[in-house]
């Protein structure tokens, strides 16, 4: 299958002088969602966002499909960027408390007229049935439409984020910890939430978490982190081989 996302060799050292990648390679393939689990400080936001390109590369390349992002130059990547979808811990952040849940929600297919992602063509000259479609898609009634975010629970505000990054049809969505900030029994609805959107949609996903056992429920392939490299790459169902890295078998005793 096609690689949809893929790096090579990256690697970033903050002004601090703190190495926090040290040469890491990934691929993504078309469908398919990897995981990438690792403590807290191990480099996996930093790797997230160099792959989304806010971050600015020492050494390495990033190509999205056959395109070299860590040749372009900015006006460039901002244009590509709509094919890279992020949903990152902190729902309240993502949502300007401003606009009403509409607004934020159309915000990527308002600035992009012409996508016409397959599951909204029915809908997509119409902004409001376009908005209830997505809402519908992620579990939430569509009185919320014209709510404001502060009305919204935590995973409310999270489900309108995903709705928002699957919105214009991606070719990769990364999560960095989306349920990090949630309740035990809403992590588990989202999780659920995301699965389901990625088998029916076809979506490809890099999933990045501290907690190996949410990363082990959405991934069949599964990367883990340690002091900015990976230390073990393996399927799901090896997870409990003996072969599994030192610090990969601690990360699943904490589980
Ligand atoms: N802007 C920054 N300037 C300097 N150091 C940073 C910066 N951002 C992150 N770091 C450092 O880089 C290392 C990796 O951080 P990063 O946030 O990528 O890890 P993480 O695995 O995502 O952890 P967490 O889940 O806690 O965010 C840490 O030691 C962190 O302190």
């Amino acid at each position: 299958m096609t690689d949809i996302l893929t790096a090579r060799n990256i690697k970033k050292t903050y002004s601090s002088g703190h190495r926090a990648l040290n040469g890491v390679s990934i691929s993504i393939k078309k469908g398919e969602c990897v995981g990438l689990a690792g403590e807290s400080g191990s480099g996996k936001s930093t790797l997230a966002r160099c792959l989304l390109m806010l971050e600015k590369l020492d050494e390495g390349e990033i190509f999205l499909q056959d395109q070299p992002l860590h040749l372009m130059p900015k006006k460039e990547i901002r244009k590509i960027r709509r094919h890279m979808q992020a949903v990152f811990q902190n729902p309240a952040a993502a949502l300007n408390p401003k606009r009403k849940i509409i607004d934020s929600l159309m915000e990527a297919l308002d600035a992009y007229p012409h996508v016409n992602p397959v599951y909204l063509q029915d809908v997509r000259d119409n902004r409001e049935l376009c908005a209830n479609r997505l809402l519908e898609m992620v579990g939430i009634a569509s009185r919320y439409l014209y709510c404001y975010p502060h009305e919204l629970s935590g995973g409310q505000k999270q489900r309108v984020a995903i709705a928002r990054a699957i919105s214009i049809q991606p070719s990769v969505i990364i999560f960095d910890e989306p349920t990090a900030s949630l309740d035990v029994y809403t992590q588990g609805k989202i999780l659920t939430l995301l699965k389901e959107l990625q088998e029916q949609l076809e979506l490809s996903y890099l999933f990045i978490s501290h907690d190996l056992s949410a990363v082990c429920f959405l991934s069949e392939r599964i990367l883990v982190m340690k002091n900015g490299e990976f230390v073990d790459h393996f399927q799901k169902d090896d997870l409990f081989s003996p072969h599994r890295h030192p610090y990969t078998k601690q990360l699943s005793l904490t589980w």
